[in-house]
């Protein structure tokens, strides 16, 4: 067996909480996950069980108790600021809110082509990147030009995708990317992280509350509660067939906005009374 692109054991994160002598607050106890090589993991979960502090921990953002975080075999939870630079261009990330996400000040060029004069990718390349970037991305050459204000929520959002994929990373950890965008937009978006990933091969962990949206994109898919993951597997067969009450609560009451995943949703609840019966 290959080992996993990203492997995640025993994982334990505490904020400190401020006060005397007040213990920290743990957000996650003790986690394990793996992604592979160009897979997409769904992480999902009601808000506060842990998810975001998950794919913080991966990015180098949170503050790691103990446990391991291990990125093609590498122990990459305690490595200092210029090593965690270094990994910047194989692990990197999308939020949530295109609003916020990118500079306002700067055009679209200057935001993609940063990343690679910074790694001292050669003026002309770089600049022949960001024209292919915005092409994979379905922005015309001359969004380079133009500021973030000038954009939609779902443009941004592409250019935010845009800019994470400058360096040709092989996972992204995208955080409620599309919860921000309307119906439609997430659509578009969504199909947009699906075609990314069949051309590059790169890995998603999708943190996300949305089962519709997990679904639609995820291989696997794990959920969380109160910073545990209670259950996790192929996506359609926890979706479908949920073991944990947890998660047969969480997934048999979330609405489905396709047709086909609501017949099959109705299925897997007819199924599971006839099984708890
Ligand atoms: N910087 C922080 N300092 C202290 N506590 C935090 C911090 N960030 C998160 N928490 C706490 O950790 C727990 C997990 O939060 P987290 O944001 O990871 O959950 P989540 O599942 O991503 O929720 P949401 O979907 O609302 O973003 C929550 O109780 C939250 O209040």
């Amino acid at each position: 067996m290959n080992e996993p692109l990203l492997q995640v054991r025993d994982l334990v994160v505490e904020y400190p909480v401020k006060g005397l002598r007040r213990p920290p607050f743990r957000a996650l106890h003790g986690v394990g996950l793996d992604v592979d090589a160009g897979e997409t993991v769904g992480l999902v979960g009601e808000s506060g069980s842990g998810k975001t502090t998950f794919g913080r921990a991966v990015l180098g953002l949170a503050p790691v108790t103990s446990g391991s975080i291990r990125f093609r075999g590498r122990e990459i939870s305690r490595l200092s600021r210029s090593a965690r630079r270094g990994l910047a261009a194989q692990i990197q990330v999308v939020f949530q809110d295109p609003y916020t996400s990118l500079n306002p000040s700067l055009v679209i060029e200057r935001t993609l082509v940063e990343p690679l004069l910074a790694r001292r990718v050669p003026a002309d390349e770089a600049r022949r990147r960001v024209r292919d970037l915005l092409d994979q991305v379905h922005l015309p050459a001359d969004a380079g030009r133009r500021l973030p204000r000038e954009f939609s929520g779902g443009q941004r959002q592409r250019i935010a995708i845009a800019r994470a994929l400058a360096l040709s990373p092989a996972l992204i950890v995208c955080d409620e990317p599309v919860s921000a965008l309307d119906l439609s937009t997430q659509a578009r978006v969504l199909s947009l992280f699906r075609e990314i990933q069949e051309r590059t091969g790169v890995a998603y962990l999708f943190v996300s509350h949305d089962l519709a949206v997990v679904r639609h994109l995820s291989h696997r898919v794990a959920v969380m509660r109160a910073g545990e993951i209670v259950e996790s597997g192929e996506v359609r067969q926890v979706t479908d067939h949920p073991q944990h009450p947890y998660t047969q609560k969480l997934f048999l009451a979330a609405p489905l906005p396709d047709p086909q995943a609501q017949r099959e949703r109705r299925e897997a609840r007819r199924r599971l009374r006839a099984e708890t019966a």
